[in-house]
């Protein structure tokens, strides 16, 4: 079992006990009168590298990173630092997320947010939607194409966005295949969890310049967001240095400023 695999299985055991709390019924009712979803693209398409920065408390590989009291106000520094949209870890076991997180973080910002989850039923996507999400994430290693495919529609039809991760060629081809809009490059490899930027360069060549292309994990500095602008990236997603760093606010500043598009 890769470590994929295992933190997939964690979140098909919660899903179970989410779905007996609140029944699909209830979630999807949720869904629907929730506030409309807010439309994340023409950020991404501006000028500016735009910055995703994420609410992270731990993850697999590192364990701890930081002790988030106010997620709230985290996200709402995120937001003055100029963020173009918003992060929120919602896997409990390995990366110490919540709905919680995600409601805290809505209710404080006005950007769109994304919830950052293993998104492999059905039920999660409502879920997000009635958490108030603008975007989910489809990682495509851990998705059928036809779970790629329905999960994608679903997304459209709840008035969200996907951002589609990829980490390999093979992976690139099957997300350009489905005619997705907005395509990250994850730099760690979710089986092994390893991080090298250099994974970027080659797949974002590989994705072209018609779709929206996100640089995902292991930025750290302002001179690695210039690098994977400068390799064609239109946003970044960075959480690790975010959530440690003293100055988030300042950080993001950084990172837009490093990159001239
Ligand atoms: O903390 P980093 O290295 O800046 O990475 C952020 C983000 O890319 C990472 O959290 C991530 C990317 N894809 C994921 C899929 C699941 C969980 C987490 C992730």
């Amino acid at each position: 079992m890769t470590v994929l695999d295992e933190i997939v299985a964690g979140v098909r055991e919660d899903l179970a006990e989410h779905k007996s709390r609140v029944p699909l019924d209830d979630v999807r009712r949720a869904a629907r009168e929730a506030p409309p979803a807010l439309d994340p693209m023409p950020r991404f398409l501006a000028d500016e590298l735009a910055v995703i920065a994420e609410v992270k408390r731990r993850s697999p590989s590192k364990g701890a990173l930081a002790d988030i009291a106010d997620p709230a106000a985290l996200a709402a520094s995120y937001e003055l630092g100029g963020a173009a949209a918003i992060s929120v870890l919602t896997e409990p076991r390995r990366f110490g997320g919540s709905l919680a997180d995600l409601d805290a973080v809505r209710a404080a910002v006005q950007i769109p947010v994304l919830r950052k989850d293993f998104m492999v039923d059905e039920y999660q996507f409502y879920e997000a939607r009635a958490h108030g999400a603008d975007l989910v994430l489809l990682i495509v290693a851990a998705l059928t194409d036809d779970e790629l495919r329905r999960f994608a529609d679903l997304t459209g039809e709840l008035g969200m966005t996907a951002l589609v991760e990829t980490h390999t060629p093979d992976e690139v081809d099957r997300a350009l295949a489905g005619g997705f809009p907005l395509i990250g490059v994850n730099n760690r490899n979710l089986k092994t969890l390893d991080i090298d930027l250099d994974t970027f360069a080659p797949l974002a060549r590989r994705l072209g310049s018609g779709v929206v292309r996100v640089a995902e994990s292991g930025i750290f500095t302002p001179q690695d967001a210039a690098r994977v602008a400068s390799e064609g990236a239109d946003a970044i997603l960075v959480g690790e240095a975010l959530v440690k760093h003293g100055d988030p606010v300042g950080a993001i500043r950084s990172f837009r400023a490093a990159s001239e598009r």
